[in-house]
């Protein structure tokens, strides 16, 4: 049975579990629910704190689990990235009060708050920058500094309204930039059940940025039409009922539906419906 670990809170628990429950899988009804077994699909579900899972499954304990890139690479265990999620999308950067410092060469000597001690040791040794001290904290990195105890911190920004809020700038370039993945053992190799899993989760994904688009047109302006959105195989073409006319069905990708069905009108395309894809193979 495939073992595979879930974050059991904050800003990862939710999209993961709609994630998997799109993918076909069972999930827990109760928080204090802490492992599923979904015997139909033979995979038994860990729900974890997200900083552990690259740790469980570094050790080989787990078979597979979703964490964030940043969470995995501060661990520096033997797990690694199979498969990008694109939810819980951030970046991690230095920041400070206006004035603290411009970029990362002003932080030899700084004391640094983070939740990432290792991926800012790291970076700074990159730069070749000896900071005076590394203070570990587990969250609200940001008070660190009203509270005098860093100079400057390291942390997660989204949308940078915490940042904003506090007054607090951004300092130099992004450390890292992060999301939700799926990570696996270095050393496990593939096995049936850990490539349905992906099979799985990458269907999803597809039918998430994907739609089909279908539409009627005149064979003159089919190639005209097929330009404009040849879908990932190329489209399905069926003759319509109506001499001289043609049914086209084409994947394209959500975030471009509309611009694309704008250019197909112009070519002549009608009765243009967009449908949405529940879950696929592609
Ligand atoms: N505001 C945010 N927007 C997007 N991703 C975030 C945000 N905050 C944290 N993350 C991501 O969530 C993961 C961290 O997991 P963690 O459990 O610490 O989540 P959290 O949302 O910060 O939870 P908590 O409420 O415990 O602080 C990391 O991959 C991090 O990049
Ligand atoms: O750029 P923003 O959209 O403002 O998001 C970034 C904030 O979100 C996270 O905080 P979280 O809510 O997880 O609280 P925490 O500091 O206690 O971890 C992160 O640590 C930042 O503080
Ligand atoms: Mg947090």
């Amino acid at each position: 049975m495939l073992r595979v670990a879930v974050p059991n809170k904050g800003s990862l628990h939710a999209k993961a579990v709609a994630m998997l429950h799109e993918a076909g899988y069972l999930q827990r009804t109760d928080s204090k629910e802490l492992v599923v077994t979904d015997e139909a699909n033979n995979i038994e579900f860990f729900y974890l704190r997200p900083r552990d899972i690259a740790t469980y499954v570094g050790s080989g304990k787990l078979d597979m689990g979703i964490t964030g890139r940043d969470l995995l690479i501060d661990s520096a265990g033997p797990a690694e990235e199979v498969l990008a999620l694109g939810f819980a999308r951030s970046t991690f950067h230095f920041a400070g009060d206006p004035d603290s410092a411009r970029g990362v060469h002003d932080l030899h000597g700084k004391v640094i708050a983070t939740s990432y001690p290792s991926v800012v040791a790291k970076h700074l040794a990159d730069h070749g920058v000896d900071p005076a001290g590394i203070v570990r904290l587990d969250g609200a990195v940001e008070t660190a500094l009203r509270l005098g105890v860093a100079d400057v911190i390291a942390d997660v920004v989204e949308t940078g309204a915490t940042l904003a809020h506090l007054g607090l700038r951004i300092i130099g370039e992004p450390i890292m930039r992060s999301e939700a993945v799926v990570i696996q053992d270095r050393s496990d190799t593939k096995t049936e059940a850990s490539t349905r899993f992906l099979r799985r989760l990458g269907g999803v994904l597809v039918a998430r940025d994907y739609v089909l688009l279908d539409y009627d047109i005149e064979a003159n302006n089919l190639e005209a039409a097929v330009a404009i959105a040849s879908g990932k195989e190329g489209p399905t073409i069926s003759p319509l009922h109506r001499e001289g006319w043609a049914a086209v069905r084409v994947m394209v990708p959500t975030a471009e539906a509309h611009s694309i069905m704008d250019q197909l009108e112009q070519v002549g395309a009608r009765a243009i419906l967009v449908t949405q894809i529940r879950a696929c193979r592609a």
